[in-house]
């Protein structure tokens, strides 16, 4: 076992960090007594406010990894710190504080209602009610969820792309700066995986935690990810970089078929629907006169307007011919899904997205899921083919060079 811990960062994080810096220090894990151990010294340094993504074959030991984090497994030898702090050497109160956990399927006390299951930890750490109460509207918020119907429903009450919202509204209860994720999104459907994937990277911009996430899928890694561990068996590194760079500068073959072939398409992955150029469609707010809303949408020679709520949240995309009453109506089914994806979403995302969205186009939101615009197919496409381009050029001049 190591003696020495190492030294705890001097650096001051920058102040919208909220995050903590992750440091594993030659960690092994046995399971038994015999053979090579599942984490064969494992040192790896985890920035604060990153996302790191663990990806790697069944069986290397990734699971084990993210659980002596939070002392679900204890290290046979070496040490985890986190801010400078030996895990080891801390209450169990202090740890729960400091490292929030979310697992596939959010993984909710069927029994306890949304409000309590985002409530456990907070109640464990003695909060008054009040703040309690305060807590879980204010994180229902932040995962997309409306307070007022939701918060008493019981997890079978709720879908599993919603119960997956919870579980990490959960995970993010006693505002820890670590936040362990175990598979978050593997039991969704993948329009509701896309969604969540997005929505997680929208409270990160605001959170800038540190997260650290397991998972199977490499393009969900590349999208996620500031950073992406790639594991060979007993968790040894094949090589722990940014996404572009596993993406163009494979380390090793393991590494080149893990990633996989058909990397220009991977690289979609890595292109964020921001860089698109959106178009300003038309909106109207729920029960503001039809007339004006019209006036705009002739002017824009736009025969649909999208829908806003008081918030400027989306909540309708409609053909203006629907528009016969006095005012802008509240859509008729609230459930409907509007097909609109984060800004943070990928050209990949878009694409799909628009292959279920009645219009040529999908609606782009932004923080807090307010509306930025419209992306339309053809500004997609545009940005794909100069993209594409732009690599062919570098590869030509590469070949010449
Ligand atoms: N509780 C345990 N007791 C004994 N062996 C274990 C235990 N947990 C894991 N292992 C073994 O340790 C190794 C690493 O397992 P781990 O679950 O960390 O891998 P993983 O990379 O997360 O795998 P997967 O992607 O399949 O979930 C495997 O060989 C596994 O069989």
């Amino acid at each position: 076992m190591t003696t020495t811990e190492p030294t705890p960062t001097t650096d001051a994080a920058p102040e919208s960090v909220s995050g903590a810096e992750i440091v594993f220090d030659r960690v092994t894990k046995s399971y038994s007594s015999q053979g090579r151990p599942a984490v064969d010294s494992l040192s790896l340094t985890i920035p604060a406010g990153q996302i790191v993504m663990f990806v790697g074959p069944s069986g290397c030991g990734k699971t084990t990894s993210l659980k002596m984090i939070n002392r679900l497994h204890e290290p046979t030898s070496g040490t985890i710190t986190i801010n400078g702090k030996d895990v080891r050497g801390q209450d169990p109160d202090d740890l729960r504080r400091q490292v929030g956990y979310v697992i596939q399927g959010g993984s909710l006390f069927p029994h306890m209602t949304v409000a309590q299951n985002i409530g456990l930890v907070p109640g464990l750490l003695r909060w008054d009610k009040q703040r309690i109460a305060e807590r879980v509207e204010e994180l229902l918020d932040l995962v997309g969820l409306d307070p007022v119907r939701y918060r008493d429903r019981f997890p079978r009450e709720l879908s599993g792309g919603q119960q997956q919202r919870v579980g990490v509204a959960r995970g993010l209860a006693a505002d820890p700066p670590v936040i362990l994720m175990d598979e978050p999104f593997g039991a969704v459907d993948p329009i509701t995986r896309q969604r969540l994937q997005d929505e997680l990277m929208s409270i990160q911009s605001e959170l800038k935690k540190t997260i650290v996430c397991v998972t199977h899928d490499i393009d969900e890694a590349i999208k996620l990810g500031d950073r992406i561990l790639i594991l060979q068996e007993h968790a040894q590194i094949a090589q722990y970089d940014t996404p572009e760079a596993i993406l163009s500068a494979p380390a090793n073959e393991f590494v080149e078929d893990f990633v996989g072939s058909g990397s220009a398409l991977k690289a979609l992955s890595l292109t964020r629907v921001e860089e698109v150029e959106l178009t300003e469609w038309t909106t109207a707010t729920v029960g503001e006169p039809v007339g004006p809303v019209l006036e705009r949408a002739r002017a824009a020679r736009q025969k649909s307007v999208v829908v806003l709520d008081q918030r400027r949240r989306p909540v309708d995309w409609v053909n203006i011919k629907a528009l016969t009453g006095e005012t802008v109506p509240a859509p008729v089914d609230e459930a409907r899904d509007l097909h609109q994806i984060d800004h943070r979403a990928t050209l990949n995302d878009a694409l799909d997205t628009m292959l279920v969205s009645a219009y040529a186009g999908v609606i782009v939101t932004g923080r807090r899921d307010q509306y930025v615009g419209v992306a339309t197919f053809e500004a997609v496409t545009a940005l794909i083919t100069a993209r594409n381009e732009a690599a062919r050029q570098a590869q030509e001049d590469a070949d010449e060079q």
